[in-house]
């Protein structure tokens, strides 16, 4: 683990998080999918269809363990944490491929939760095109659930910049540690630099990955042509995302792992 190979990480996973806007950005809101109302199977049943698409894709991706005689489930890998652990039974067992990356004690720290209420609260109702219902609800979902699951690993990714950024300089941070100091931890973790590099490169990400292809070449923005000219996810949409979630929820991240490092 060095900065350089965190970041370079990071950065890969920008590539992933925009195309997966993309393909969500393709259907409609489908509001219905996300109601739970709409199963109607009685007072006691509260979950959405997404919830459920969720839960049974996160339990079905954990059992490759059990088809194969060496362990092979998503949540073997310390860089994937499910959003519904308790249906997915092996997840927090020692990973195939522990390794001494993370310190044991804070190994599980996420914030899914918080990745959750965001993701269908604040940005899905800016990503889908609103109004209309084509009834597609798996296939929407679907998308949805790559979203959350590259969101959900980048972000939780902060475990790891933070045992990166403690190793360098191990003396600073753990006396703020021993002092339980959330801000000053806050502070020393904050590149501005850094993030300012990253917000501006994910909006770009948009622009580039987000045209239309013909064979005389991408269509670009052009003022004259502007019903037309319309990237396939809104740049400024994505600049938001992480200006205002992925890197704050990242570096929540940090604080809480940093907070138990020495335990
Ligand atoms: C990831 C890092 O740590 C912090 C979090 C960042 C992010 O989430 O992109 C960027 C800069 C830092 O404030 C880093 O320094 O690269």
């Amino acid at each position: 683990l060095s900065l350089d190979t965190v970041r370079e990480f990071l950065t890969g996973e920008e590539d992933t998080i925009v195309f997966s806007l993309i393909e969500r950005a393709r259907y409609p809101l489908n509001r219905p999918a996300y109601d739970p109302a709409y199963l109607g199977f009685g007072p006691r049943h509260d979950a959405s269809f997404a919830e459920l698409f969720v839960r049974e894709s996160e339990a079905v991706q954990s059992k490759v363990r059990f088809i194969h005689p060496r362990p092979a489930g998503r949540y073997q890998s310390l860089l994937e944490i499910p959003f519904f652990a308790y249906r997915v039974p092996f997840a927090m067992a020692p990973p195939f491929n522990f390794t001494s990356e993370l310190y044991p004690a804070p190994a599980f720290v996420n914030v899914n939760d918080a990745i959750w209420s965001t993701y269908f609260n604040d940005l899905l109702p800016l990503l889908a095109k609103n109004g209309s219902d084509d009834g597609n609800y798996a296939v929407t979902v679907d998308t949805d659930l790559a979203c959350l699951q590259v969101l959900s690993r980048r972000i939780n990714y902060g475990r790891f910049v933070a045992e990166t950024k403690f190793r360098g300089d191990q003396q600073t941070y753990t006396s703020l540690i021993q002092s339980k100091d959330r801000d000053a931890l806050m502070k020393l973790l904050t590149s501005e630099a850094q993030e300012d590099v990253v917000k501006r490169r994910v909006q770009k990400k948009a622009v580039v990955f987000g045209q239309s292809i013909t064979l005389d070449g991408p269509i670009e923005t052009d003022a004259r042509n502007s019903s037309q000219a319309k990237f396939k996810v809104d740049p400024s949409v994505v600049y938001k995302l992480y200006d205002q979630w992925v890197i704050p929820l990242t570096k929540q991240v940090e604080v809480e792992y940093l907070l138990h490092r020495l335990d």
